[in-house]
C-alpha cells in the first residue's frame, strides 16, 4: 500500500490521462462480454429460432465490436506507456538531483553498484508496473466484474455454482503473493551485489591484471553470479507450487459449467444459447484468474523496487544549505580553524586545529600519511562537518554559507584525479564551460601543461578515456591543476598535486603559480619539503593534531618532524644549508 501511495504521487499529474485511459479499458471489458453474449442470441435466435434476418446484423456487430476493442486497446496501452515514460523521467530526474545533493558519508557507505541497480534495474520494475501491470490488473477486474454481472443477469443459480469456487482462487492467489514477496526483495538485493561486483571489477581491472587475480576475480563473481540465479530459482518454485494450483482450479470452472449447465439445459432451466454465453464467460472469469498469479507477481517486483527507488530519494543529505542562509556577496577567502575536532567514526582523525590563512598566503600541511591532512582541507569545503570547533571563512561559519556558493569560491586539486571521459579542453573548462580557449590555454600554461597537450595530435581536442586512462599521473596532475586554475577561486586546495611530477616541473609550476596567488589564500598539502618551503605557514601534522608550525626556517631551527623529513630528503642539513639553491 505504502508503495502504491508512493507511485501515486508521481502519477497524480497524469491523473486525466490515467482516467481517460481506465475509462478505455471499461468499455474494452464491456466489448469482451459482447461477443459471447452475440454468440448465445446467434444459437438461440438465429439456429433454434430460425431468424435468418439477425444473422448479418450480429456478425456484423461482432465483428465491429471485436475492431472496435483492439482501437481502445491500443489507444489506452500507448496512454499508459506514455504516462510510464512520463514517470519514470521525473523519478529518473529527481533522484540524479539527489545523488548529487547526497554528501561524501553518503557515498562512503554506499556502493556504486548498488546506485546502478537502483537507477536501472529497479526503475525498470517501476516502469513495467506503471506502463503495464495497472492496466492490467483493472482491465482483468473489469472483464471479470461484467462476465459477473452478465451471468448473474442471464441465469443466477448457474452464476452462483461458478463462482463458489473464486474464493479457493483467491486464497491461493494470496498465498502466493505472501509467499514470493520476500523473494524478489532477495532478488533484488542479489541483482545490486552482482552490479557491485561487475562495476567494481570493471573500474579495477588494471589492478586485476597486475596482480593476475582474473580467476579469483572470476570466481568471485561466480558467486554472486550463482546466488543470483539461486534466488530466481526460489521465486520460480513458488511459482510452479502455485500457479499449477491456479490453473487447474481456473479448469475446475468448465467441468463445473459443463456439468451444472449441462443439467441446467436437459431440465430445460437453461437454453443452449445461454450455455454457450456462459462456455465464453468462463474465458472472462478463468483468464483473470489465471492472471492473477503473474500480476501479483509483477506488483511484488514492484514493491520490492518501488520500496529502494523510494529509500534513495528519502535519503536527506547530512550536509546542506539550512534555510535562512543570506548570500554573502564578496568573497574574500580568510580562513579561520577555531579548536576543530572531527571523526569519521569513533577514533578522532582531526584534534583541536586552530590557525588562520589569510587572501594572499599559503599555508601548507605536511606530515605523514594518515595524519588527517585531507580530512582537514575536506572540513572546509563543507565534504563533512566538524565534530566540534568551527570552520569560518571570512569570519563566517561554513555551515551558515550557502553551500554552492561556498564551493563556488574554492578549487580543490584532490588527491585522487577525476578527469572526464571529454577533451582535455572539455576537461580544464569543466568549472567555466563558458570560458575562452585563450583562457583554457593560460591556465594549461600556468600548470606546465600547454606543452605536452600540443605535443598531442589532436592537441586541445584529445578526447582522453575514463578517469583520464591514456595520460600519465603527472599529466592528469597537471590538467586537474589548469581546471582549478581556470576557476579563478578565492581559496585554491592543492592536495598532493605535484606528487607525481619531477622536481624540475614542480618548480616551474612554483614558480607561475606565485604570480596567480597574489589575491589568493592556498593551501598545498605535500610530502616534500620542496612543495611546502615556501609557504607563509607550515603546518606539521601527526595523528590528527597539529605537531609543529612556523615557517621553512622556523621549523628547521626546531629540529623537530619537519628538520628530520627534510634530512631525510636532502641529505646531511649542516652540508646542503651551506648550498642555498638546493631549497
Ligand atoms: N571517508 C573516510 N571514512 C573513514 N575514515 C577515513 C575516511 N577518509 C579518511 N579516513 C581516515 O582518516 C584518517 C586521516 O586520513 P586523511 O586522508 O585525512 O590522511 P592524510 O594525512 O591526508 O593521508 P595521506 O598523506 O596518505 O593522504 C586516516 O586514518 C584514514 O583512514
Amino acid at each position: 500500500m505504502h508503495s502504491l501511495r508512493w507511485i501515486w504521487g508521481f502519477l497524480h499529474t497524469y491523473r486525466a490521462r490515467i482516467a481517460i485511459g481506465l475509462f478505455c479499458a471499461v468499455i474494452v471489458s464491456a466489448l469482451n462480454v459482447l461477443n459471447p453474449y452475440l454468440a448465445g442470441r446467434m444459437v438461440d435466435d438465429v439456429m433454434y429460432g430460425k431468424q435468418m434476418n439477425l444473422l448479418w446484423p450480429i456478425l456484423g456487430i461482432m465483428i465491429a465490436g471485436t475492431f472496435l476493442r483492439t482501437i481502445i486497446r491500443y489507444t489506452y496501452q500507448m496512454i499508459f506507456e506514455n504516462v510510464s515514460q512520463n514517470v519514470i523521467y521525473n523519478i529518473r530526474e529527481q533522484l540524479y538531483d539527489r545523488l548529487h545533493r547526497l554528501d561524501f558519508s553518503f557515498y562512503d557507505r554506499t556502493k556504486t553498484g548498488d546506485i546502478m541497480a537502483r537507477m536501472t534495474g529497479d526503475m525498470e520494475a517501476v516502469r513495467h508496473f506503471t506502463a503495464w501491470t495497472i492496466y492490467m490488473i483493472f482491465e482483468n477486474a473489469t472483464i471479470m466484474l461484467f462476465a459477473i454481472g452478465f451471468m448473474f443477469y442471464i441465469h443466477p443459480p448457474l452464476a452462483l455454482t461458478l463462482l463458489i469456487v473464486t474464493p479457493i482462487i483467491g486464497f491461493f492467489a494470496f498465498r502466493l503473493t505472501k509467499d514470493v514477496r520476500p523473494t524478489f526483495t532477495e532478488i533484488r538485493n542479489q541483482f545490486a551485489k552482482l552490479n557491485s561486483v561487475v562495476q567494481e571489477n570493471i573500474s579495477g581491472n588494471r589492478v586485476v591484471k597486475a596482480f593476475a587475480k582474473e580467476d579469483y576475480e572470476i570466481a568471485k563473481f561466480s558467486i554472486a553470479n550463482e546466488g543470483f540465479k539461486e534466488k530466481n530459482l526460489k521465486s520460480s518454485k513458488i511459482w510452479e507450487k502455485y500457479l499449477p494450483i491456479l490453473d487447474s482450479l481456473a479448469g475446475v470452472l468448465t467441468v463445473l459449467m459443463i456439468f451444472a449447465g449441462g443439467v441446467m439445459v436437459i431440465n430445460g432451466s437453461l437454453t443452449f444459447g445461454e450455455l454457450v454465453m456462459f462456455n465464453s464467460f468462463i474465458w472472462a472469469l478463468s483468464n483473470p484468474m489465471k492472471m492473477a498469479g503473474w500480476l501479483l507477481n509483477d506488483v511484488q517486483r514492484f514493491i520490492a523496487s518501488a520500496e529502494k527507488v523510494e529509500d534513495l530519494l528519502k535519503t536527506v543529505p547530512k550536509i546542506a544549505s539550512h534555510d535562512n542562509v543570506v548570500p554573502i556577496g564578496e568573497y574574500k577567502g580568510i580562513v579561520e580553524f577555531d579548536k576543530v575536532s572531527f571523526s569519521y567514526g569513533e577514533e578522532p582523525v582531526l584534534k583541536d586545529i586552530s590557525f588562520k590563512v589569510k587572501p594572499g598566503q599559503t599555508l601548507a600541511i605536511i606530515g605523514p600519511t594518515g595524519a588527517g591532512k585531507s580530512t582537514l582541507v575536506n572540513l572546509l569545503s563543507r565534504f563533512y562537518d566538524t565534530t566540534s570547533g568551527e570552520v569560518r571563512i571570512d569570519g563566517r561559519n561554513v555551515k551558515d554559507w550557502e553551500l554552492q556558493e561556498l564551493r563556488k569560491g574554492m578549487a580543490m586539486v584532490m588527491q585522487d584525479i577525476f578527469l572526464f571521459s571529454d577533451t582535455i579542453e572539455g576537461n580544464i573548462a569543466y568549472g567555466n564551460p563558458h570560458t575562452s580557449i585563450d583562457s583554457i590555454k593560460f591556465a594549461a600554461k600556468m600548470a606546465d601543461a600547454h606543452d605536452f597537450i600540443s605535443d598531442l595530435p589532436e592537441g586541445y581536442e584529445t578526447i582522453v578515456g575514463e578517469r583520464g586512462v591514456g595520460l600519465s599521473g603527472g599529466q592528469r596532475q597537471r590538467i586537474a591543476l589548469a581546471r582549478a586554475i581556470l576557476k579563478d577561486p578565492s581559496i585554491l586546495i592543492l592536495d598532493d598535486t605535484t606528487s607525481s611530477l619531477d622536481m624540475e616541473t614542480e618548480n616551474r609550476i612554483q614558480k607561475t603559480l606565485k604570480s596567480i596567488q597574489k589575491n589568493k589564500t592556498s593551501f598545498i598539502i605535500a610530502h616534500r619539503i620542496s612543495s611546502v618551503k615556501d609557504a607563509d605557514q607550515i603546518l606539521v601534522m601527526n595523528n590528527g593534531a597539529i605537531i609543529e608550525r612556523g615557517t621553512h626556517e622556523d621549523l628547521l631551527r626546531k629540529k623537530g618532524y619537519y628538520f628530520n623529513v627534510y634530512k631525510n630528503q636532502y641529505g646531511n642539513f649542516e652540508e646542503k644549508h651551506r648550498d642555498e639553491d638546493v631549497i
